[in-house]
Formats: structure tokens, C-alpha cells, sequence
């Protein structure tokens, strides 16, 4: 068999931006790399060596990693059992892992295009969204990670047999170990439905940078997502309504307006009730302000946390600086980066 390889590249995001619950995703220039080779070797066993974030601590046996399992899921579904032959992947990861930007996201849109590419599924952009939202089902990290830029999405309404379809529980999508030996796992997974995810793509002023203040501590996004309520009240939920639709637009324009965008990052829905999990987050959000920090437009919890998303056009170093003396009154280190908005995955085929 002749030898193929291939780069995939998959950016970092920054979910919610405030008001934008489930809803809106960032693209980061911070990426998970994949070099993979098929064909190098003779072994049924893929080979993964790992560098980077998260390097002590991810697991290098296909069966277990997220990015290799998501990737035989869409192989399965497509009615290939097994990972082709001589397979070595190198993974180059510079996204943190449980700090809330999207690494968990990366590693499933990883894993979509690298099951497309495998198995030369040539799958198009919304079907791998298909797949990642069986995985990761919450669309704002997966789209902005797929596509790029400022996204919205939304997950479409389904009807009864495909919602029971895209409701199977993760552990048959995704199981975790391999087959015992002379058995097969049966081709037949939970198939995606089509059309699960839909997206659109907001403008974006280029003087707009992304600042990442990253404590030095892991929360799991599963953990603060079980802080959040069931329900809440039309209050609140207006209240996040009418700032998301102003943001929307007014991180488009230029020069974008700090006192607009300031109050149009505020949110009611998980930030009041993740500040259990992330000491000193209130502080931050209502102690940095335009006012004392100019450049800064607004500041935010990225995704899920514990990283704080400070959107400016300036002033990067006073507002990390004084984000880190509030975190460090409570015991808490950080770590800061400027980063831009970066484009959406792309699949690089070597000659
Ligand atoms: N590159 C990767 N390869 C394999 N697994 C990963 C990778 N990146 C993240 N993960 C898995 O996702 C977990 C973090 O997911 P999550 O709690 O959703 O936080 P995050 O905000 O970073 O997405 C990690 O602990 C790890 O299990
Ligand atoms: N909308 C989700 C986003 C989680 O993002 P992550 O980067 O923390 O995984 C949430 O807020 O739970």
C-alpha cells in the first residue's frame, strides 16, 4: 500500500462571549496539529505520540484518545470497521485542557475530519458538523472550531425518530475500548441525523484582539455545567436576549464601541452561578471596566472556564496584570495571552 499522509489543523475557541450561552463561539489562534501517516508500518495498532498541552495526561491508546475514537465512529458509520494499517498520528496540541478554550471541541473536530480523511469520505463541512454535534452537544465550540471566525449556530429541531437518533448516550457512540479479540464491533452506530447543526458567521473588526487570562487550574466543562439551573426567569433571560443581538453587530464595526460592547458582554445565565467554581470571577468582570482599562471593549468567562476573555483593541498588559492581582488575592496563578481570530480547521494532503 502506498504510504499517504496528511496535516489537520484545528483551532482553540472561546464559547458564549457573555450573553451568548450555547450559542456563539470564537476562533483562537491557538492549535491542535495532527500529522498523520498511513502506511508507514505494518501494525493493525495506530501508533500516537503526543506533544504539548495536556502531553502527561492524554491518553495514547486509539481506543481511549477522544480524537482517534470520534475519528472510528465516522469510520463505522461509514461501514469500515477498523483503522487502515500502518497508522502513526503525531499530535501537537497548544490549546489547555479544561480551562474553556474548546480543547475538547478541537479534539472531536480533530477526530470528524480525520475519520473523513481515513476512510476518504471526502465528507462536506456540514456533515462533519453532524458528527461532531453527536459527540459535543453543544454546537458554539465545534462550529467556530470547524468553520472559523465569529460564528452563531443553532441545532435544529428534529423530529422523533432523529431525535431519538441523536439522544443515544455517548457510550455508544463513542465506546471506549476495542472489541475482544475475534470479535467485531457490528457496523451499525447511531448514525447522525442530517442537518443537526446550522451556522452563520458574524463580522468581526480586525483592531479587535482577544486577550485569554488563563488560570492555572483545570475545571471540567461537565462540572460547570452541572452548576447551572434548569430553569430561569424571563428577566434573565431578556436580559440576555437584548445583549446578544447588540453584540452581534457591534463587534463588526469600526471602531468598535467600548461602553456598547461592555454592556452587551454581560450575561445572566451561567456566569452568575459558575462564580462557585472560579474564585474572584465577579471581581474581574465588574472591576475592569473601559474606564479603568482603556482598550479594553469587554470582558467575559471563555466558555465554560476558568479563562477570562478580555476583548480589546489595547491595554492587554494593564488588564492581565490587574486580572491577575484579583485572581492572586485568591490564592489563584495565572497565565495570559494576546491571540488573534483565527480561520477554521484545514486538512493540509502532503505529495
Ligand atoms: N487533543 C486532545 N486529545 C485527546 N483528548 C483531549 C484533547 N483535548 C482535550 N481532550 C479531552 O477533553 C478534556 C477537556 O474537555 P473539557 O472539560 O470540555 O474542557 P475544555 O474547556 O478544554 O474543552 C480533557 O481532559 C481531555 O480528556
Ligand atoms: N457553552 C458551553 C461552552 C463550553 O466551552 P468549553 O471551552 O469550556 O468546553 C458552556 O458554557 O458550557
Amino acid at each position: 500500500m502506498p504510504i499517504r499522509s496528511f496535516t489537520i489543523r484545528v483551532p482553540a475557541t472561546s464559547a458564549n462571549i457573555g450573553p451568548g450561552f450555547d450559542v456563539v463561539g470564537l476562533s483562537l489562534s491557538l492549535h491542535l496539529t495532527l500529522t498523520v501517516t498511513v502506511g508507514a508500518h505494518d501494525s493493525i495498532s495506530p501508533k500516537i505520540t503526543y506533544s504539548g498541552e495536556g502531553a502527561d495526561e492524554v491518553p495514547l491508546d486509539a481506543y481511549k484518545n477522544l480524537t482517534t475514537r470520534v475519528a472510528l465512529y465516522v469510520l463505522r458509520c461509514h461501514n469500515i470497521a477498523k483503522f487502515p494499517v500502518g497508522l502513526t498520528i503525531h499530535c501537537d496540541n497548544e490549546i489547555p485542557f479544561g480551562r474553556g478554550l474548546g480543547s475538547s471541541g478541537a479534539a472531536v473536530i480533530a477526530g470528524v475530519i480525520l475519520g473523513s480523511e481515513l476512510g476518504q469520505l471526502s465528507l462536506p463541512v456540514e456533515r462533519l458538523l453532524d458528527f461532531a454535534l453527536m459527540v459535543e452537544r453543544h454546537p458554539d465550540n465545534v462550529t467556530a472550531a470547524l468553520v472559523g471566525g465569529f460564528v452563531g449556530s443553532y441545532l435544529r429541531e428534529l423530529d422523533g425518530a432523529a431525535t431519538e437518533a441523536a439522544s443515544v448516550p455517548l457510550s455508544e457512540v463513542l465506546p471506549e475500548y476495542p472489541p475482544d479479540a475475534g470479535e467485531e464491533w457490528g457496523l451499525n452506530p447511531p448514525q447522525p441525523p442530517l442537518g443537526i447543526g446550522h451556522y452563520v458567521r458574524f463580522g468581526w473588526s480586525e483592531s479587535i484582539k482577544a486577550l485569554a487570562i488563563i488560570p492555572r487550574f483545570e475545571l471540567s466543562t461537565a462540572k460547570a455545567r452541572g452548576v447551572l439551573p434548569l430553569e430561569y426567569s424571563r428577566k434573565d433571560l431578556v436580559f440576555n436576549l437584548q445583549r446578544l443581538a447588540v453584540l452581534t453587530t457591534a463587534l463588526a464595526r469600526n471602531p468598535p464601541d467600548p461602553e456598547l460592547i461592555y454592556e452587551a458582554m454581560k450575561d445572566r445565565v451561567h456566569q452568575p452561578y459558575r462564580k462557585t467554581l472560579i474564585p474572584g470571577l465577579p471581581e474581574v468582570t465588574s472591576n475592569i471596566t473601559p474606564s479603568t482599562h482603556p482598550g479594553l471593549l469587554g470582558i467575559c468567562l471563555s466558555g465554560a472556564g476558568p479563562t477570562i476573555l478580555a476583548l480589546a483593541t489595547g491595554g492587554y498588559e494593564a488588564i492581565a496584570n490587574d486580572a491577575a492581582a484579583i485572581f492572586k488575592t485568591h490564592g489563584i496563578e495565572v497565565d495570559w495571552k494576546v491571540l488573534e481570530i483565527a480561520g477554521g480547521s484545514i486538512v493540509q494532503r502532503n505529495p
